[in-house]
């Protein structure tokens, strides 16, 4: 339980709540063991012939008023007791969700997403159910039973109240190990289906895959196969709670029968009265429910233990990359980069990805990157963007080392277009101003002329309006790569950066695109990855990267003199290009 300490903040802020829930649940409860002393009276009342009309009135009004006492507070403690395990809820998904994207990218590689969407559903919803619902039926339970069990004792008979309640540790005993098979199977349930989404959705996720490899019946029978799993570990389940609740029924009325027996014969021989008998049952049916309840609520308490652990270890987890005390607020970067014998292996790799890597840009100009797969050229960008810290050498921009930089100073001066060019599910115009603040939409329309996605985006249905992804239109590689330049560029960028940005789009666009960009960013430093050699060829400076390190460096021109591995990729590409004209 020690676990939930991490939460002493928010208990603390709403500790009155709480209290006040606590004390309208214990209403309730007192309440609820006031029924059995009205039938009592009544009962007596009713044996000795004293029963009159205004009586009869007197005790309806009571279990009317009780009824409405019940039905009020217990509106009351649902509000403050529930309510507040919902605000704790709220509370901790936010606080979970600004932890995870303040975690360094990582952080991400090593952890799967259906894990992360795991602790912020399933984990978070287990700790309300702690701090709400058991919280809640641990205090009910035990305030109940000591209640009822005195109330059995000093106002009816101890030997009776003894001999009732000898089966309900037992029972209560068997209903806690029920919980734990309980327990067990709902996670195989749990586990079975969550297998069973991840399945659909990546088949809906790849479909053009399944149906170009005319694959459905093959996934339809894998489908099934995971469906009938579901099926058998909720048959698991169904039949016990098939056994369950019927226990539950039998070991109470064991109860029930005891006191009719024992109870019966004191009613007889005048030891207690017959209300006496008829609140005693009345009590010992209250009983019946906190036996039920105690296993569930260890259940749900161990549970919400387990998941406030297992959310603790990640709000534990602090970014890799971080700003150091002194790191200064860089606001007017101008662009000038060094690498300086820069080396860096990504955490769970043993090769290195960069090899005492060298190089000086300057600001306004442009470097384009060309080389092999896996030859390091994104992991510059990675580095330069601090995704990651070099392991060795230094990194700086305008003469000061990047680890002495705020990273916010950094990263909102660089304009990145990554590989994958990631559109949000939102609109068009959304997408191209998400990294700033506020812009009018003629910069919005500005920078897709730029992009040259502009033409693109007016002819569809509703321009820049237009939803991407599930909800909306489907956009082409290269619509997504200008969107994707055109979200770089309103930053205005000091520093731009284009990692395989135009390789969906025509050599044509490209050149128009270029061009512009060569014009819109004259200020800024320029790095330009590329595998097509006509995506760089312009750029002031180019590097063939291979195996983490400069092989060559130069202009286009020098570099086809130099006919070392630059000539070689640009006399493949023209013999591609040809193959492809004819
Ligand atoms: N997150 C990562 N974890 C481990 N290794 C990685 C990671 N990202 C890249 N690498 C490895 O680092 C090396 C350089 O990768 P990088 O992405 O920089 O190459 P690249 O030249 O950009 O390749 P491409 O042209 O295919 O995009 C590769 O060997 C790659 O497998």
């Amino acid at each position: 339980m020690s676990h939930f300490k991490a939460l002493k903040g928010f208990f603390f802020r709403n500790k009155w709540y709480y209290i006040l829930g606590i004390i309208w649940l214990l209403l309730v409860d007192v309440l609820q063991l006031l029924i059995p002393e009205v039938l009592r009276r009544f009962t007596d009342q009713l044996q000795a012939n004293t029963l009159s009309n205004e009586d009869i009135i007197r005790y309806g009004i009571y279990i009317i008023s009780i009824g409405f006492g019940i039905a009020f507070f217990r509106f009351l403690w649902r509000i403050y007791i529930i309510g507040t395990s919902r605000k704790l809820e709220y509370e901790l998904r936010n606080k979970l969700f600004g932890h995870l994207l303040k975690l360094s990218t990582n952080y991400y590689t090593n952890h799967k997403t259906g894990d992360l969407m795991a602790h912020a559903t399933n984990d978070i919803n287990a700790v309300r159910m702690a701090l709400g619902p058991g919280i809640v039926m641990m205090t009910d339970a035990i305030f109940i039973t000591l209640i009822a069990i005195t109330m059995m004792a000093t106002t009816t008979d101890w030997r009776l109240t003894i001999l009732a309640l000898l089966p309900l540790p037992f029972l209560a005993f068997t209903i806690g190990k029920f919980g734990k098979v309980i327990n067990v199977r709902f996670k195989a349930v749990q586990e079975s289906f969550s297998s069973l989404t991840d399945t659909v959705q990546e088949n809906f996720s790849g479909i053009r895959v399944i149906k170009s490899f005319v694959q459905e019946d093959s996934e339809i029978k894998k489908f099934s196969v995971k469906n009938q799993h579901v099926y058998d570990k909720n048959m698991a389940m169904v039949k016990l709670f098939g056994m369950f609740f019927p226990f539950v029924q039998f070991m109470s009325a064991l109860s029930f029968l005891i006191v009719v027996g024992y109870g019966g014969t004191l009613v007889i021989y005048g030891d207690i009265s017959l209300g006496d008998f008829i609140a005693f049952e009345a009590y010992l049916a209250l009983l019946v429910w906190p036996m039920m309840a105690i296993g569930w609520v260890i259940n749900v308490l161990q549970r919400g233990s387990a998941s406030m652990e297992r959310i603790n270890t990640i709000l534990d987890e602090q970014p890799e990359v971080v700003d150091q005390p002194d790191a200064i607020d860089h606001k007017d970067i101008k662009g000038d980069i060094e690498f300086n014998n820069v080396s860096f292996k990504y955490p769970n790799s043993n090769e290195d990805a960069l090899k005492n890597f060298t190089l000086s840009i300057s600001s306004g100009t442009s470097i384009g990157v060309i080389g092999k797969t896996g030859s390091g050229k994104t992991t510059i960008a990675t580095l330069l963007l601090r995704l990651f810290d070099a392991n060795e050498g230094i990194i700086s921009i305008d003469g000061n080392a990047l680890n002495k930089v705020q990273l916010r100073s950094i990263r909102s001066q660089i304009g990145y277009v990554d590989q994958d060019s990631f559109l949000f599910s939102t609109t068009i115009a959304e997408n191209i101003a998400f990294g700033v603040d506020e812009c009018s939409k003629e910069e919005i329309i500005r920078t897709a002329k730029i992009a040259e996605v502009h033409d693109n985006i007016v002819g569809f249905p509703d321009g820049y309006e237009t939803f991407v992804g599930e909800r909306g239109v489907t956009l082409s590689g290269g619509q997504k790569q200008r969107i994707s330049i055109a979200r770089a560029l309103i930053k205005k960028p000091k520093i731009l950066v284009l990692d395989d940005a135009l390789s969906a789009v025509d050599t044509d666009t490209e050149e128009r695109i270029l061009s512009s960009l060569k014009d819109a960013m004259k200020e800024s430093t320029s790095i330009i990855i590329a595998h097509r050699i006509s995506t760089i060829k312009d750029s002031d400076k180019i590097i063939v990267m291979d195996n983490g390190e400069i092989v060559e460096e130069g202009t286009h021109n020098e570099l086809l003199e130099n006919r070392k591995l630059y000539f070689e990729i640009y006399q493949k590409q023209l013999l591609e290009e040809k193959i492809a004209q004819d």
